[in-house]
């Protein structure tokens, strides 16, 4: 039976996340949603690296793209992340593009750990295909373009500690909890979690 505690030294229900968890993998995974939503349930802080470089640049990641190009955003997206990694243990959404620099992953590793949102093209492309918010997808083929940087991309988020498979038929809710159970194979990771 599921015991219910309140918050304290154990965290929320029990629980208790010893490194930050960052979730990598393709636009649309749902990294930034599923990152809410877990750092809810853990009691932890949510932080997400476009946000953040938003938050800085006071301009969106389009304008930064446009006015500064990529170049200088995966760098700005590299120091963000390395300087968030130093932060309390909490849930850490990143770009689709961040984990594709050897040095971030090497980060990633030693101060955190990593979950791929692996997801298939179908469903990417369900959820991003409305947006205009993603400048790599602002071509002329944007399903075409998201297919060839899921192929280019794959052998990089196959590289994460640990795989969360997204489905068609789950809920954000759903979505967390596999999260969830695959944080708590690590107990370095994540203690006290109850499916
Ligand atoms: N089960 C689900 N898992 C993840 N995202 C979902 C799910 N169902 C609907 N969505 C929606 O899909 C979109 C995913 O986009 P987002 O969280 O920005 O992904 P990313 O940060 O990986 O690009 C959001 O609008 C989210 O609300
Ligand atoms: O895949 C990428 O290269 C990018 C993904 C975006 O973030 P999300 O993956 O959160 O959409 C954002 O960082 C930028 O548009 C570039
Ligand atoms: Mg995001």
């Amino acid at each position: 039976m599921k015991t219910w505690t309140c918050a304290d030294d154990k965290g929320v229900f029990g629980m208790k996340l010893h490194k930050t968890v960052v979730l990598v993998g393709m636009m649309g995974a749902g990294k930034t949603a599923i990152g809410k939503h877990v750092a809810q349930v853990l009691g932890v802080p949510f932080r997400d690296s476009d946000e953040a470089i938003v938050t800085a640049a006071q301009m969106s990641v389009t304008e930064i793209f446009e006015r500064d190009g990529e170049a200088f955003f995966r760098d700005r997206e590299a120091e963000v992340i390395a300087r968030l990694l130093q932060a309390t243990p909490g849930i850490l959404s990143v770009g689709g593009g961040a984990f594709l620099r050897a040095e971030t992953r090497a980060r990633v590793h030693e101060d955190g750990v990593s979950v791929w949102l692996r997801a298939d093209l179908e469903l990417l492309w369900s959820r991003v295909r409305a947006k205009p918010t993603r400048p790599l997808l602002q071509t002329e083929d944007p399903r075409g373009t998201l297919a060839r940087l899921l192929e280019e991309r794959t052998p990089c988020y196959a590289q994460a500690d640990l795989i969360a498979d997204a489905d068609p038929t789950y809920s954000i809710a759903d979505m967390a909890q596999a999260v969830l159970r695959e944080l708590a194979t690590r107990p370095d990771v994540l203690e006290g979690y109850q499916a």
